[in-house]
């Protein structure tokens, strides 16, 4: 069974709730329509009926929760609270109330705080910074977790490397410029969604455009700490570095640049040194090797909140949706 089908089979044993707060928009409403067609998960939907009627034309989304936001009975608790998380901040009652009534993330993600949802996926219009900032705020990150990042889940066809060609790629969608001790946590967490999601022992790569060695700067020097800082922090877990891409994941490779290494070609986590590393690194592999590319997928909300690029596919968001509904189950 392909990772994705396994996950939407976990996803449909225990079936949690989704909301879907980009209900306006095409990709996201047919995806909709799969889940709850495939049973993978409860689906809510944020605007107005009559709207989301019309993008809908010709699927089947009734079975969808559809909240619109200027009649929703727990407004008014859900602008409280967001005035109590952010007041500190300086946020007022009617600064509360247009946001959680005009930005349907903020409403999604208040859905999650609440309860009301297990899980909000979204990110096929809205940015990444536009689709994290609202969770970061007002989640804010899980007991023992100061980092929150994100990493891709990337099934690459015929391809022998990784977990047979399954990989987490991170960070590729929000952490910018980590220092070691940041490149070090997403490691950690990054081994743990691996085994979490792939169910397989994870093995982590920190990548550089140098092997051991092989090239000095300071770009390598941050690699060659993190490594440092992971293997410290995490002894539990099979990490090494810092490796240039090929002797990550290429066993001929990795036993000629690094033959001392037990990790070198055989990494299914690879550890980028910075966001447009991951970020270009991510989009290669899924446009150029034809990988499916499920992400970006948060991990250390408090509540999972999950991306997705603005070049996503409808096949796509189910399988983030299906991701969510796992990483959500997982955390109960
Ligand atoms: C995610 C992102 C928007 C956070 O941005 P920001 O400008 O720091 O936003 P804010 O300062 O408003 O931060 C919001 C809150 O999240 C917290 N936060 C930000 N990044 C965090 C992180 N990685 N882990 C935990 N908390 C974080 C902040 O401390 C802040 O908390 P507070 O408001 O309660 O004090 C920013 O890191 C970003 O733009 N990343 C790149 C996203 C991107 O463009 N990706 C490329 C395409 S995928
Ligand atoms: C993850 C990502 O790169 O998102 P987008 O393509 O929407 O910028």
């Amino acid at each position: 069974m392909s990772f994705i089908d396994k996950i939407k089979e976990t996803a449909k044993q225990n079936k949690q709730t989704i909301v879907l707060p980009e209900s306006l928009e095409r990709r996201t409403v047919e995806a909709a329509h799969t889940i709850l067609e495939e049973d993978i998960a409860n689906i809510i939907l944020v605007g107005n009926k009559e709207e989301i009627a019309e993008v809908a034309k010709g699927l089947n989304i009734e079975k969808a929760t559809i909240i619109e936001p200027t009649n929703f009975d727990q407004m008014d608790d859900y602008v409280d609270t967001l005035v109590e998380l952010r007041k500190s901040k300086g946020m007022t009652s009617e600064q509360a109330k247009d946001l959680l009534v005009k930005d349907s993330l903020y409403l999604g993600v208040m859905m999650v705080k609440k309860g009301f949802a297990d899980g909000m996926v979204a990110g096929a219009v809205n940015s990444t910074a536009n689709v994290l900032r609202p969770s970061l705020q007002i989640l804010k990150t899980a007991p023992g977790t100061k980092l929150v990042s994100s990493f891709f889940v990337m099934v690459v066809p015929d391809c022998e490397y990784g977990s047979n060609g399954t990989f987490v790629f991170s960070d590729c969608g929000l952490v910018p410029h980590p220092n070691a001790e940041e490149l070090a946590a997403i490691a950690g967490s990054s081994a743990n969604s691996f085994k979490a999601l792939v169910g397989e022992e994870p093995v982590v790569g920190m990548l550089s455009f140098s092997t051991k060695g092989s090239a000095s700067h300071p770009d390598v020097d941050k690699v060659v700490e993190a490594t440092r800082i992971a293997k410290e922090t995490y002894p539990n877990i099979k990490i090494d570095g810092e490796f240039q891409l090929d002797a990550a994941i290429v066993p001929s490779v990795g036993s000629s640049k690094a033959p001392e290494s037990e990790i070198a070609g055989k990494a299914n986590v690879l550890i980028f040194p910075d966001l447009d590393a991951g970020n270009i690194g991510y989009k290669l592999t899924q446009r150029l090797a034809k990988a499916e590319a499920y992400g970006p997928v948060t991990q250390g909300i408090s509540k999972p909140v999950n991306d997705l690029s603005r070049g996503c596919s409808a096949e796509d968001i189910v399988g983030v949706v299906a991701i969510t509904a796992v990483q959500a189950q997982n955390q109960k």
